[in-house]
């Protein structure tokens, strides 16, 4: 169970004049998350990055609480980020190796297994996301959704309690976004999905709409992206007159 009390995310950013202030970046929010598939959609910065990433504890409160299971992201950070996975958007954030095999393994390190089990599970873990072939090419070389389902496969094979995907399907072609969006779906664990991805989005059990920092609907999907729809309208107009 994930618990957001009295949340707000604030950073210090310089104004045109060279001044620092403090922006709002997301907040106030309070929520109980435990449904099995929440879905995250709003406009771009509009908040849906920092709130996931509040949930693996990647961003702090600057008011609030966040904990998973009972434990505070602020206080037992390397423990809620064993349980909570997370895929980023760019992959490029996260594959820190130099190729696919021991990224995967990398990921596998905490799980005390001996190296020949790593490997194999490592292997059996790209095999699942069709890059088998390249488990050893550099992953310069790989293309850029061969990095981003390297990047899925290498959470998913440490089997996290909860996944906090974030727009993890932008740099796929239409057959693997089908594939990564069944195998979330069909995952046994919790899910959290930021996707601009709204077919995905009405697949979730419940939707939350992110406008301006703060949670603007909570509830049942199809009627939330009707309101998705009409935010994102305006919020459009507003930018561009
Ligand atoms: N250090 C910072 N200083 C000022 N503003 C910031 C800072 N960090 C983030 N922001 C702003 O916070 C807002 C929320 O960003 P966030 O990445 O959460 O948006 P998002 O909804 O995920 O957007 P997208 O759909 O484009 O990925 C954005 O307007 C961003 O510019």
């Amino acid at each position: 169970m994930i618990e957001l009390r009295d949340v707000q995310v604030t950073a210090w950013t310089p104004d045109p004049d060279g001044r620092e202030r403090v922006v709002r970046l997301l907040g106030p929010v309070s929520l109980t998350l435990g449904e099995h598939r929440v879905a995250v959609v709003g406009a771009n910065g509009s908040g849906k990055s920092t709130l996931a990433r509040l949930l693996n504890g990647l961003v702090l409160p600057s008011a609030g609480t966040v904990t998973v299971d009972g434990l505070d992201t602020a206080t037992r950070g390397a423990d809620v980020r064993r349980r909570v996975g997370f895929v980023f958007t760019d992959p490029d954030a996260q594959v820190v190796m130099p190729t696919p095999l021991e990224d995967v393994a990398l990921s596998l390190r905490r799980l005390g297994l001996d190296d020949a089990e790593r490997e194999a599970r490592a292997r059996d873990a790209l095999g699942r996301f069709g890059l088998g072939a390249l488990a050893d090419v550099p992953v310069a070389a790989l293309s850029a959704g061969q990095r981003q389902l390297l990047a899925i496969a290498a959470v998913l094979a440490t089997e996290p309690d909860v996944l906090v995907a974030d727009e993890p399907t932008t740099l796929l072609d239409l057959g693997w976004r089908a594939h990564v969006d069944r195998l979330l779906a069909s995952l046994p664990q919790q899910v959290v999905l930021v996707t601009h991805d709204l077919d995905a989005a009405v697949r979730a059990e419940r939707l939350l709409v992110v406008d301006d920092g703060l949670v603007a609907y909570d509830g049942e999907p199809a009627p939330g992206i009707a309101r998705y729809r009409d935010l994102v309208a305006r919020r459009h107009e507003e930018l561009l007159p």
